[in-house]
């Protein structure tokens, strides 16, 4: 029996492919309105970044899917993006969990495997040094 079979994937918590696209749909409507974050978007083709992000994110939440996009370090260098960015960022992707019903423990844990990628984001190892 591998570890998939035993234990329900977190993705399941989220309402499954389904489930996540609404979360990131929404997380994004959110982020488009914050004046903070707007402007990071600006010309961005939404369309094809919200494919991409749901596909990041079931493949953090699930064994069975791979993530296929742009190397993160890559895509987001350059940008100027601070913690504080990336920290309000994720505020607005819990709060989307949380209008969707996703349990409080499902919403810790998808916010402890996203820290894992901040260092990426926000270039804290690319930039400088
Ligand atoms: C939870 C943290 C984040 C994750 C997991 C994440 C992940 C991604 C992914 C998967 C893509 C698409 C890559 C592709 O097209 O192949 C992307 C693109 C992008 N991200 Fe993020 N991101 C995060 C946070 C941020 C933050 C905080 C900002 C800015 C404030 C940001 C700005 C962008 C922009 C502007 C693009 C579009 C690049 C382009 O297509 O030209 N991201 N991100």
């Amino acid at each position: 029996m591998t570890a998939s079979e035993m234990e329900p994937d977190l993705l399941d918590q989220l309402g499954g492919p389904d489930g996540l696209r609404r979360v990131i749909d929404e997380m994004y409507v959110r982020v488009l309105s914050d004046p903070e974050l707007s402007h990071f978007f600006a010309g961005v083709e939404m369309d094809k970044l919200v494919r991409m992000q749901t596909e990041f994110f079931a493949s953090i939440t699930s064994g069975d899917i791979q993530y296929t996009g742009a190397d993160l370090t890559r895509v987001h260098a350059g940008r100027g993006i601070t913690r504080q960015h990336f920290t309000q960022f994720v505020s607005h992707l819990s709060e989307a969990l949380h209008s969707n019903n996703v349990t409080p423990l499902a919403i810790d844990t998808v916010l402890g495997r996203l820290a894992m990628y901040s260092d990426k984001i926000t270039g804290s190892t690319n930039v400088d040094g």
